[in-house]
């Protein structure tokens, strides 16, 4: 049985304070949340520390959107492993598009990135997807074997979460059909050495749709952008049917 992993990924949004905001409204709306699924919150490096105070002893699991392949050193701006799991990160979000449109973030820098965080004890979730103009040239298929067969290279499959996240659906509400986010997912898998490697589907995830994604055969949970920010939205989305 894959698990299950509803993860939300805040971007630069939330201060600390709107952070502890999101934690009073959130919280106890998972009380009777299903244990079978794991919840995960990618947030802003200044919210990690707080909410690692906040989280101990709930559910809720904690994420950074970003993570340097190098132990320490002079890299300005950059994050290492051992900080982040020094205050209780346990997953990382690696080559997010937003990330490889504005920060020049390649296959080949998210393999590094994908290997640091494995050797610091973290479980990347590594973003794959096409974008609009990729998908109408039918270059869906192509780009992700490529995506994967790079980013994967010496990383192992046993701590590992994939992310599904077609570029055009991402903050626009034009959500992927879910029967066709299923077969990509599934040709996802038929990459993987590890069939049993979780795979979310992220890009308008909403309330109203949760349930439908979550019924898809090959999808092991979403990875939630702005649907996230917001409590009773994400809440209905972790208590997905
Ligand atoms: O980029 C995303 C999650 O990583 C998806 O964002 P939205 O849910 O806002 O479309």
């Amino acid at each position: 049985m894959r698990k299950k992993v509803i993860a939300g990924n805040w971007k630069m949004y939330k201060t600390q304070a709107e952070t502890s905001e999101f934690l009073l409204n959130f919280l106890h709306t998972l009380e009777e949340t299903p244990e079978d699924r794991e919840i995960v919150l990618c947030v802003p490096f200044t919210d990690l520390g707080i909410l690692s105070k906040s989280l101990h002893g709930s559910r809720v699991q904690l994420g950074a959107q970003n993570v340097h392949w190098e132990e320490q050193g002079a890299y300005t701006g950059e994050i290492s492993g051992p900080m982040l799991t020094e205050i209780g990160v346990r997953y990382v979000v690696i080559g997010h598009s937003e990330r490889r449109q504005y920060f020049n973030e390649t296959d080949e820098t998210v393999n590094l990135r994908l290997k640091a965080a494995q050797r610091y004890g973290l479980t990347p979730i590594l973003c794959v997807g096409e974008s609009k103009q990729q998908r109408d040239a039918l270059e869906t298929e192509s780009l992700i074997i490529s995506q994967l067969a790079k980013g994967l290279v010496d990383v192992d499959q046993n701590n590992l979460i994939i992310a599904y996240e077609p570029i055009w659906a991402i903050g626009t509400g034009d959500t992927c059909e879910s029967i066709e986010a299923n077969r990509v997912i599934g040709l996802i898998r038929s990459q993987l050495s590890n069939p049993d490697v979780p795979i979310q589907y992220g890009g308008s995830v909403k309330p109203n749709n949760i349930d439908e994604i979550m019924a898809q055969p090959e999808i092991d949970g979403a990875l939630v952008g702005g649907a996230s920010l917001e409590p009773s939205s994400f809440a209905r989305i972790v208590n997905y049917q």
